[in-house]
């Protein structure tokens, strides 16, 4: 059932468009990761939801209740910060307290409401401290445990991990996917970070300068880009992308009615293979190599010209700089996009059957 509904959604700051024209249905239970670069209108957008911005115009409507127009304490929902936003000099118990309290909601239940929280996250060793005495992590379950004793279905999240080192971030993504499958919340979630929400998120609302670039489940967007700027932005190491120039007139597959010079070809890395340079559909020299633990990543420079590209093999790989190699991959890996535009061109080569382009046409 549609729980959120956001309709062509505008807002300016200095009479500059920051969100333009943003629509977006949202289930009940799902977690949309609002994804983009730095600027392009992530935490504008989720401020404008919680009524901390203006729209100038566009609405939003909460299980089909319009809040377009409420100030932000008749929204209904619960926003976590970047920053956590507690009071520093209250204890955890009077900071996870404080929402209720400024609400006046029903006292006799604030002890058993407490007790759910603190439990749930493992808070209650720690509630009679300042957040001051807490590290970054303690100090982001009590950020979260606020957004859940508020007892809103749509919580907010404003990159809440990204003051926390690589390794608890991996272990908090696991920690709020499984709260908030398990207490059904419906969950919309900025962050920067590709892994982060390809990991955490049932669907990606992948920004670019301030309009949705495109939506769709990490696998939708990783298999089915629908620009370069997606195809860019969505994988490690992001997709190899060249003018189709840059490969010999007898490899290139043209899509009808464009010319060489206005494709750029895109390849995954894992789709590339090293072979002898005869055997390669491309030539190439071996640049250097990435050992990432489980894989190695080779850049090459293609034969003529100044592109560089990434292998992406399994395992440890040794190479020697300066090697001669060849190129392989399968017609059905090439994706191709409009050089001008970056859009995705979904019209398929001529006489060669992809069934990315019937699954996208
Ligand atoms: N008060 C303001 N006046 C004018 N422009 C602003 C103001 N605040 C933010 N902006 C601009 O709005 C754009 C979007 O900002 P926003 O904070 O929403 O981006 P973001 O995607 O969340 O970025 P980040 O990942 O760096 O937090 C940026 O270009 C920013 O410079």
């Amino acid at each position: 059932m549609t729980f959120l509904v956001l309709h062509q959604l505008q807002t300016s700051r200095g009479g500059k468009i920051i969100l333009n024209n943003v629509s977006l249905q949202v289930d009940e239970g799902e977690f949309i990761a609002i994804l983009g670069p730095s600027g392009c209108g992530k935490t504008t957008l989720l401020r404008t939801l919680a009524g901390l911005e203006t729209a100038d115009h566009g609405q939003i409507y909460l299980q089909q209740q319009e809040i377009s127009q409420l100030p932000p304490s008749g929204r209904q929902l619960a926003m976590v910060f970047q920053s956590y936003a507690l009071f520093p000099h209250l204890t955890i118990r009077e900071n996870l307290l404080f929402g209720p309290r400024a609400r006046g909601e029903d006292r006799k239940q604030f002890a058993s409401r407490l007790q759910e929280v603190a439990g749930l996250l493992e808070l209650e060793p720690l509630l009679d401290r300042r957040p001051g005495e807490l590290s970054g992590g303690q100090q982001q379950r009590v950020a979260l445990g606020r957004a859940i004793i508020a007892r809103r279905k749509l919580c907010l999240m404003d990159e809440p991990l990204s003051n926390l080192d690589a390794r608890l971030r991996q272990t908090m993504r696991r920690e709020i996917r499984q709260l908030q499958q398990s207490l059904g919340l419906t969950m919309l979630y900025v962050t920067h970070d590709q892994s982060e929400a390809m990991s955490m998120a049932d669907r990606i609302v992948l920004m670019n300068n301030g309009c949705m670039e495109q939506c769709g489940t990490p696998a939708e967007l990783y298999q089915q880009p629908a620009s370069m700027f997606v195809a860019n932005f969505i994988g490690s190491p992001p997709m190899n992308l060249f003018p189709l120039t840059a490969i010999p007139p007898q490899q290139r597959y043209l899509p009808s009615a464009e010319t060489a010079a206005d494709v750029v070809l895109g390849l995954r890395a894992e789709s590339l293979t090293l072979t002898s340079p005869a055997h390669g559909r491309v030539q190439a020299t071996l640049i250097s190599h990435e050992f990432m633990g489980s894989d190695t990543r080779i850049l090459c420079r293609l034969a003529g010209g100044s592109e560089v590209v990434t292998v992406k093999m399994e395992g440890l790989r040794h190479f020697e700089p300066g090697t001669p190699v060849g190129l392989a991959w399968d017609d059905q890996a090439e994706y191709r996009f409009h050089r001008h535009s970056g859009q995705r061109i979904l019209s398929g080569p001529a006489g060669l059957p992809d069934q990315r382009f019937h699954a996208l046409s």
